[in-house]
């Protein structure tokens, strides 16, 4: 079991980990996940005694391990940058950690042993007696991923080890990798900005920003049910856009949506609200193309953009409704009052800020032509909303 406590790390006056508490429960497979530069690798280092936190605990096993020394702690750590040494086989390499414990102490044929029987769960233990440099990226690092695996290690850290290889190995690996954490039942904590990969590794996903925990919970959670307009924008299957929009309810509780150029109404969209300025966030799991003359929730455009991905299209469409940059969503904003400028109407082909598009799937066999009208289909629950300084407005069903 890994547990950090307010774990905090400062260079200077730069806080780069800001009291970071966390718990990853025995043979958990734990994803930190968050943009470049939001304090993951050294989150990580702290727990692997590499560098000594600014304040806060981290504890392994129930033990406050601050004062462990790396060796000691028994975690392993697999690093972006994995290095094997060149001239050692590969046999060699992941021997290495196993030599240096028992140091004469347990029989070579045994370390050996365990060695074959590592590697024969990352499917190298044919080329144990190749060099590194006879070694492909994803043989290279399956073999450092078995080296730090060799000992048994009570918890295992991953800092994007995945980010060396390309796209459809890396794919393959990540598979293997979670699959073997959880066989062997490690506790694991695996660091990566890329949200595909944590949602499909991924038993609890901790979203990180600024050194700053968003959000902790699985990715079923984090994904519909994000705590904040960060983790709305960061995490989900699919393209998020931010627009700006206020509500306004009737004395029979039906609230209006408004987003400027349009509208939707809603009996259940904010009971007990009334002219609050918002930022909706609209995924595109929560749109879908209708006929241009469908009624209910829905929004119109016309197509300004067509992606084809093969087995299906995103279809851009300008709505004329207004967006909200990213950089609304970040903790400085947050913390000036997440500053959300009044309703501004723009231009429908302003294409130089694309905000206030909506991204749509369309199936593949489509064809919607740039320029053409665009009538998109709302799913009201699955349509998030924010509040000035970013926190989720939690909408109640009425009974
Ligand atoms: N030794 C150091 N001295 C000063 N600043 C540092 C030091 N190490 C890291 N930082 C800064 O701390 C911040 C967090 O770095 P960290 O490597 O933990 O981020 P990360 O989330 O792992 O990023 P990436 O995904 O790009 O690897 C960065 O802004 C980085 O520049």
């Amino acid at each position: 079991m890994i547990e950090t406590r307010e774990l905090t790390k400062a260079y200077g006056r730069r806080v780069v980990v800001d009291a970071v508490s966390m718990a990853v429960g025995p043979g958990e497979f734990m994803v930190v996940l968050g943009p470049s530069g939001c304090g993951k690798s050294t989150i990580l280092r702290m727990i692997a005694g590499l560098e000594d936190p600014t304040s806060g605990e981290v504890v392994l096993d129930n033990r406050v391990a601050n004062q462990l020394s790396a060796r000691d702690r028994g975690v392993a750590m697999v690093f972006q940058d994995f290095a094997l040494y060149p001239h050692l086989t590969a046999r060699e390499n992941i021997a290495m950690p196993l030599r240096i414990a028992h140091a004469g102490a347990r029989s070579l044929a045994d370390d050996m042993r365990r060695v074959e029987q590592v590697a024969g769960y990352f499917g190298v233990a044919d080329l144990l007696d190749r060099k590194p440099g006879q070694l492909s990226g994803g043989q290279r690092q399956r073999v450092a991923v078995a080296r730090a695996i060799v000992r048994d290690p009570r918890a295992f850290l991953l800092d994007e080890p995945l980010s060396q290889v390309d796209a459809h190995l890396r794919q393959q690996l990540r598979r293997e990798i979670a699959r073997l954490a959880r066989r062997l039942r490690v506790t694991t904590l695996y660091v990566t900005h890329d949200q595909q990969e944590a949602l499909a590794l991924a038993d609890r996903i901790v979203v990180l920003e600024s050194g700053r925990v968003r959000q902790i919970g699985t990715p079923q959670e984090i994904s519909s049910d994000p705590a904040d307009v960060f983790v709305a924008g960061f995490v989900g299957a699919a393209r998020t856009t931010l627009v700006q929009g206020a509500v306004y309810t009737d004395r029979r509780g039906s609230s209006v949506l408004d987003l400027g150029e349009q509208a939707l109404n809603s009996d259940r969209v904010l009971p007990g609200r009334h002219t609050d300025r918002v930022v909706v966030a609209l995924r595109t799991d929560a749109l879908r193309p209708v006929p241009v003359d469908a009624e209910g929730p829905v929004l119109r455009g016309t197509v300004s953009f067509v992606e084809d991905l093969g087995a299906e299209l995103l279809v851009h469409v300008a709505t004329g409704l207004v967006g909200v940059p990213a950089a609304y969503a970040s903790p400085d904003a947050q913390r000036s009052g997440g500053r959300v400028a009044p309703h501004q109407r723009r231009p429908l082909d302003d294409l130089e800020e694309p905000f206030g598009e909506l991204v749509v799937r369309a199936p593949a066999g489509t064809r919607p032509r740039v320029g053409e009208a665009f009538a998109v289909e709302v799913d009201l629950d699955r349509v998030f909303l924010f509040d000035r300084s970013g926190g989720r407005i939690r909408v109640e069903a009425e009974a």
